[in-house]
């Protein structure tokens, strides 16, 4: 598997709780590629949880964090990055993310629900009805999430090693066709 993407850099995009960090670390061991994930890059370096941020410095700081983490990232090679939900949202991380193959792990905002129902790290999903913020974010964002090269539809009860194994399998549809990617 270490040359099924020649180097480049492998971009996990998808709602929270999609399963990006999880899936985008057995991605990252099959291809014997570095694992980032931005999020934890963020966290690490402000010493502050994601809460935290989004409370004192707001949304509009923790965007310009991810923003500079992923140009930083996106100067490397044979990674596999686990994005943050929200990475999609602004233009300019396009640029970067187009210097790899993006996969978009696309989950039911119902799937996304039952994974995070008792989690509180997702500062977005702190309202009073989550299942309806889940609905309302992921109908905002789907036409930018479909930008990716290749789509992932996950199905209810896919443990994270299947779904990794479908993204490699999938991988080669897309590189082999110049109209899919641009690489
Ligand atoms: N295929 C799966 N089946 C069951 N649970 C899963 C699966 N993939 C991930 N999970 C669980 O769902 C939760 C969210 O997964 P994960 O943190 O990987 O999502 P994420 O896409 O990185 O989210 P975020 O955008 O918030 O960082 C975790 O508790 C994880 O263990
Ligand atoms: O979907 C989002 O906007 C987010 C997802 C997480 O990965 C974190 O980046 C943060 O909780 C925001
Ligand atoms: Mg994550």
């Amino acid at each position: 598997m270490n040359n099924l993407l020649q180097g480049i850099n492998l971009y996990l995009i998808g709602m929270m709780g999609a399963g990006k960090t999880t899936v985008g670390r057995l991605l990252a061991n099959e291809l014997q590629y570095g694992f980032v994930d931005t999020d934890e890059v963020i966290t690490a370096s402000a010493k502050q949880s994601i809460n935290q941020i989004f409370a004192v410095e707001g949304e509009t700081a923790f965007r310009q964090l991810e923003t500079d983490v992923l140009s930083q990232v996106s100067a490397y090679t044979k990674l596999t990055v686990a994005t943050g939900g929200g990475i999609i949202l602004k233009r300019e991380n396009w640029s970067y993310l187009h210097h790899g193959l993006i996969v978009w792990l696309d989950a039911s905002a119902e799937l996304l629900y039952n994974r995070l129902k008792e989690d509180t790290t997702r500062p977005l999903l702190q309202d009073s009805n989550p299942l309806l913020k889940l609905r309302s974010l992921l109908q905002e964002r789907e036409p930018l999430y479909a930008l990716a090269d290749l789509r992932i539809t996950l199905k209810e009860g896919e443990t994270p090693e299947e779904i990794a194994q479908r993204v490699l399998t999938e991988i080669p549809s897309v590189l082999k066709n110049p109209l899919a990617f641009r690489g």
